[in-house]
């Protein structure tokens, strides 16, 4: 079973698009343990808006935060401290992927991390990086941080038009398994993803 914990190089880079196109893949379950911000939309109900499959289950977020900010500033503004503790991995016998927020150190408390939150569930890691200027070096540190703590890398997805001159770079300095690239969609539609998931299965071996 995959236990896949889907982090990025930082906020807003796809991970809840890559995240709908492995639940879809896999027909996963689907969690984001701390969601900050409740409008327009949650991530978890965009990824149940994409996904097409009826295998999939999707699991209530923990925390769920009204201010679109790092998670630790918006479970203080509610007068929140989020622990350890409070997390339990969703009880499936199915894949799984457990979505972060933001990129991989960011703060859910003082001391605590989500980085901590994927060590705590032994999960392996798919990294999504977006190509701009500057996500080599967002891209390298990620990776170097993940290999410091022990996190398996499964595997790394370039989201934006094709970049040679980085995605061979990062490949060849790091050894990381790529996985499917992700191009600029004019709209982001169940049957993006579904075309995206075949590809994605195909990845695995499935
Ligand atoms: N390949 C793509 N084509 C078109 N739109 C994209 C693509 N990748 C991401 N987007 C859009 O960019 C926006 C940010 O992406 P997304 O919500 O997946 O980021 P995120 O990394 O999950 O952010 P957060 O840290 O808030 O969870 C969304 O509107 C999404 O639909
Ligand atoms: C609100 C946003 N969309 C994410 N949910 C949280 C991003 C936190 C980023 C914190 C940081 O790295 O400075
Ligand atoms: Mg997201």
């Amino acid at each position: 079973m995959e236990r896949l914990f889907i982090t990025g190089i930082g906020t807003d880079v796809g991970k809840t698009l890559i995240s709908a196109i492995l639940t879809e893949a896999l027909h996963a379950d689907y969690w984001k343990p701390v969601q900050a911000g409740l409008t327009p939309t949650t991530d978890a109900a965009t990824v149940r808006g994409l996904v097409q499959n009826s295998v999939s289950r999707f699991w209530p977020e923990r925390h769920r935060l009204l201010l679109p900010a790092s998670p630790h500033a918006a479970a203080a503004a509610e007068g929140i401290t989020l622990h350890p503790t409070d997390f339990q991995l969703p009880a499936t016998d199915n894949h799984l992927l457990v979505e972060g927020a933001g990129g991989l150190l960011v703060p859910l408390a003082p001391g605590f991390l989500l980085a901590d939150l994927a060590q705590q569930f032994a999960l392996d890691v798919v990294v999504v990086s977006r190509h701009y200027l500057g996500s080599i070096n967002h891209t390298l540190l990620t990776l170097e941080a993940l290999q410091r703590r022990g996190l398996r890398v499964r595997g790394l997805v370039f989201n934006g038009e094709p970049n040679p001159a980085t995605e061979d770079f990062i490949t060849q300095h790091t050894g990381v398994p790529i996985m499917p690239r992700v191009r600029p969609e004019t709209e982001v539609t169940p049957a993006v993803v579904s075309r995206y998931a075949a590809a994605f299965r195909a990845w695995f071996g499935l």
